[in-house]
């Protein structure tokens, strides 16, 4: 018997123009970075988080929708310290709809040993080093991040902050003499966007906060930057767009012998 199809509310429809609007913008970055070619294989680092879902479920549809050639496996790192655990029965699914392979690997992190750095710095160090290790075990050229705009400010701003730097998250970046290339597909998306994105595909969460979780200076930037930003939408922009408008000779750069304090 022939299925019939109901037609769309207004509300699904609006939501579908989201989601298609997401894509094209992730579509974007990915064209003008050129993070992604024909044969590539990529390592999708996924932490249960909204981003990382939403960064697997795009990258999957562009996959299937044959955009590009390319392929997708899903890597979850587990801290076996943390007493929390990320739903593996949604993961699963989630990831058998997509038609991705889900990898998930256990690490341990030593939060007791004494340490000038903060646990949540050393745990984050961890997961990555081992995401970078998987990449040449599941033969991956590709690590991609859910690093968004909003990421990359609060790190601009953190970074000129505390630590005198200008600098923050590249789209692109080629690591360990060209062997792994690191890739942030949804840099040109805002946290509110994704936030959206992923009530629209109802992902399930996990809502637990990590008892070593240094948020403090993180929430600070970002509480400053809606201050700044104010209801002013082109101020998240342009703050993102200065990053690639860097007019060093009007700059007031420092010799190295004389350092300020
Ligand atoms: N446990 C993990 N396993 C695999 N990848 C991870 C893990 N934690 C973080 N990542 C990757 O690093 C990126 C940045 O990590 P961060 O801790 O800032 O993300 P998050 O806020 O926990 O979650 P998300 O970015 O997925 O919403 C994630 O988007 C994801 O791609």
């Amino acid at each position: 018997m022939e299925s019939v199809k109901r037609p769309k509310t207004e509300e699904e429809k609006r939501d579908i123009f989201f989601q298609r609007k997401v894509a094209k913008r992730m579509g974007k970055a990915i064209s003008d970075f050129e993070l992604i070619e024909d044969g590539d294989r990529i390592m999708v680092g996924v932490s249960g988080g909204k981003d990382s879902l939403a960064l697997l479920e795009l990258l999957a549809l562009r996959r299937k929708f044959k955009k590009q050639n390319f392929e997708v496996v899903a890597v979850h790192i587990n801290v076996l310290e943390l007493p929390y655990q990320v739903d593996r029965d949604f993961l699963d699914e989630f990831c058998r709809k997509l038609d991705v392979p889900m990898i998930y690997r256990d690490i341990n992190v030593d939060f007791e040993r004494p340490s000038k750095k903060p646990a949540c710095f050393r745990c984050s160090w961890h997961r990555r080093t081992t995401l970078f290790k998987m990449t040449d075990e599941l033969k991956c050229n590709k690590l991609a991040l859910g690093h968004h705009m909003d990421d990359a400010l609060e790190t601009l701003l953190m970074n000129m902050m505390y630590q005198g730097a200008v600098c923050s998250m590249p789209a692109k970046l080629s690591m360990f003499q060209g062997n792994i290339i690191l890739i942030r597909p949804l840099i040109y998306l805002r946290n509110e966007e994704m936030r959206e994105y992923s009530r629209i595909s109802n992902f399930v969460l996990e809502k637990e906060l990590c008892p070593h979780e240094d948020v403090t200076k993180r929430k600070e930037t970002n509480k400053l930057i809606d201050r700044l930003a104010g209801d002013d939408e082109r101020i998240r922009t342009n703050l993102f767009r200065s990053m690639s408008n860097v007019q060093t000779e009007y700059l007031p750069i420092i010799p190295k012998k004389d350092k300020l304090q």
